[in-house]
């Protein structure tokens, strides 16, 4: 069974999850029937004849919990091989919010689940091995082998958004350092599992304004940040948080994995960065933030951030918050 070639593996039916991620929070449902029953999973279940993946997976979210999902996006491959000879192939789509509120049918009971507190002890057992990759930003690809619900094999192909960032660092001769961690969502969550200690932790905002001009502040995590006050000192009129899909488009990082680093991906210079002057004071020679996934902490020289801004093409706007 372990031996099985996988490229010239062809599914015996075809089915699509959906992952609902809004405001930290993601839609699971406790599944009620079909195969899987009992278990908590996201929406999901096979196409129809004549449907693509993502249509079966929004039909899917819609007859299991009521919702119709927006901004739907593919995001992974998952194989399985049952010991029975039966094989499921399953697309894995995520959605950035959904019209409606999640009701309870005779297929699934809806729960909307904290980022953190996903549980998957009562999930199939692959599930923690690629959701958390998935939520902090990565594309992936899992086999697996199943005897019914019981995972007997798997193999796990992800690919790691970072890479160019660490390339970029490295052609540039600067070093840094990288701890992994569970995917971490919010400030308190990264102090939870803080392993670094020597230099400030930043927090970061992609904000907008009406006119559709867009920023990437860069503060201390602990500095308050007053979007009113923050837009007068920028110069910026009223702003607002930047929405997921335009987090994405311009700065390729994912809602909780916001970092100066992701200035890198703002190839047309569209984004300006905006940097809290006190991270930049003498005294401060390191600073940490995501390199781009939220389940590592990067820690870089603050002179070598600069030097990496200024490598982008990018001329940040320094805002002393203390005056
Ligand atoms: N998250 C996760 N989902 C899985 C795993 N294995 C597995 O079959 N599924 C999902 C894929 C499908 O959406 C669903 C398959 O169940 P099913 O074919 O009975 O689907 P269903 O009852 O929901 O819907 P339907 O096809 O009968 O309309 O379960 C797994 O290991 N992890």
């Amino acid at each position: 069974m372990s031996e099985i070639d996988w490229a010239s593996w062809t599914p015996t039916e075809v089915s699509a999850l959906l992952f609902v991620v809004r405001g930290g929070q993601v839609l699971l449902i406790r599944k009620k029937r079909g195969l899987g029953a009992g278990k908590i999973n996201a929406p999901g279940g096979r196409l129809e004849p004549g449907e693509t993946p993502a249509d079966a997976a929004v039909r899917e979210t819609r007859e299991e919990v009521g919702v119709v999902p927006s901004a739907v996006r593919e995001r992974g491959e998952l194989r399985f091989q049952f010991t029975d000879g039966y094989k499921l192939q399953c697309f894995v789509f995520s959605a950035d919010d959904c019209e409606g509120e999640p009701v309870e049918t005779d297929e699934a009971l809806p729960i909307w689940t904290r980022l953190n507190a996903i549980p998957y002890d009562e999930m199939w057992a692959d599930d923690r091995e690629w959701l958390p990759l998935m939520l902090s930003g990565r594309r992936f690809f899992a086999c697996s082998i199943f005897d019914g619900e019981r995972m007997v094999d798997l193999s796990l192909d992800v690919q790691d958004p970072a890479e160019p960032l660490f390339e970029h660092l490295r052609a540039l001769g600067i070093a840094t350092e990288t701890v992994s961690h569970p995917p971490v969502f919010t400030v308190d969550e990264a102090k939870q599992h803080r392993a670094q200690h020597d230099g400030p932790h930043v927090k970061n905002l992609f904000l907008r304004n009406k006119k559709g001009a867009m920023w990437l502040v860069t503060v201390h995590e602990d500095r308050p940040i007053d979007l009113r006050d923050l837009g007068k000192r920028l110069g910026a009129g009223n702003l607002s948080f930047g929405s997921p899909e335009r987090l994405r488009t311009y700065l390729g990082v994912e809602p909780g994995s916001v970092t100066p680093l992701a200035i890198l991906n703002d190839r047309d210079r569209v984004v300006t960065m905006a940097l809290d002057a006190s991270l930049f004071r003498d005294g401060v020679s390191n600073i940490h933030c995501h390199p781009l996934t939220n389940d590592r902490t990067t820690s870089i020289g603050s002179a070598d951030l600069l030097r990496f801004v200024a490598s982008t093409g990018h001329d940040p706007v320094l805002v002393d918050f203390d005056v």
